[in-house]
């Protein structure tokens, strides 16, 4: 098993979390692990990402990984703060040929055929399914699973706790990212917590 794929079935939920503060880091990182969501994409996003990767590595239990990473720039950025995977939101091949390169775990995003055969080119079959609701949901993933039988998701943008079931109970589905389980602000770690618990249990 590839480490990406290791990473997505680590949790059925990957929170996509955008962190203002970098003080909000460690108790919100703190509160996914105890709730049983140690997969941590922060984005990179706000100024205060990069430090927040750094202080929620810390956190025993955390596999903490940068999103929102758009280019090699970036990409090094992440690296040297310590991130353990890349998630991106679209695939070009300047990033993707950067991240083989770094061999570190990588999810791009794709959206479409183009996307996934450029993917596969370089040798990646795991990817994000970026924006997943409002690229026709579920009817399209399932069709684009059903040509690329070798390709893995990870569906995000516009899934709730409502909608992550069926979205998981696909075969081409290995997990799926949300904000929902960390809203902005000031974390209510006891209301993360909760969240990240009734979270991880989704794939059962
Ligand atoms: O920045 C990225 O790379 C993204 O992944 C964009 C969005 O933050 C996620 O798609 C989460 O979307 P929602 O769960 O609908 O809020």
């Amino acid at each position: 098993m590839s480490r990406i794929e290791t990473i997505m079935l680590t949790a059925p939920v990957i929170p996509v979390l955008v962190i203002e503060d970098v003080a909000h880091a460690v108790p919100i990182a703190q509160a996914l692990v105890a709730g049983g969501l140690p997969v941590l994409e922060v984005t990179l996003r706000t100024p205060a990402a990069l430090d927040a990767i750094r202080a929620m590595k810390q956190v025993p239990g955390a596999i903490v990984g940068a999103g929102t990473v758009l280019n090699p720039a970036q990409l090094d950025a992440a690296l040297e703060a310590g991130s353990e995977f890349i998630v991106s939101p679209g695939l070009t091949e300047t990033l993707g040929k950067a991240a083989i390169a770094a061999d570190v775990p990588f999810l791009p995003g794709t959206v479409n055929a183009g996307d996934i055969m450029r993917g596969l080119d370089l040798g990646l079959n795991r990817f994000k399914f970026f924006p997943a609701v409002a690229s026709g949901g579920i009817p399209t993933l399932s069709a684009l699973a059903s040509v690329f039988g070798e390709a893995r998701f990870c569906p995000t943008g516009g899934i709730s706790f409502a909608s992550a079931r069926e979205w998981l109970a696909l075969d081409a589905v290995l997990c799926v990212g949300g904000s929902w389980v960390v809203p902005k602000g000031a974390p209510d770690v006891a209301a993360i917590e909760t969240a990240a618990r009734a979270a991880s249990g989704l794939r059962a």
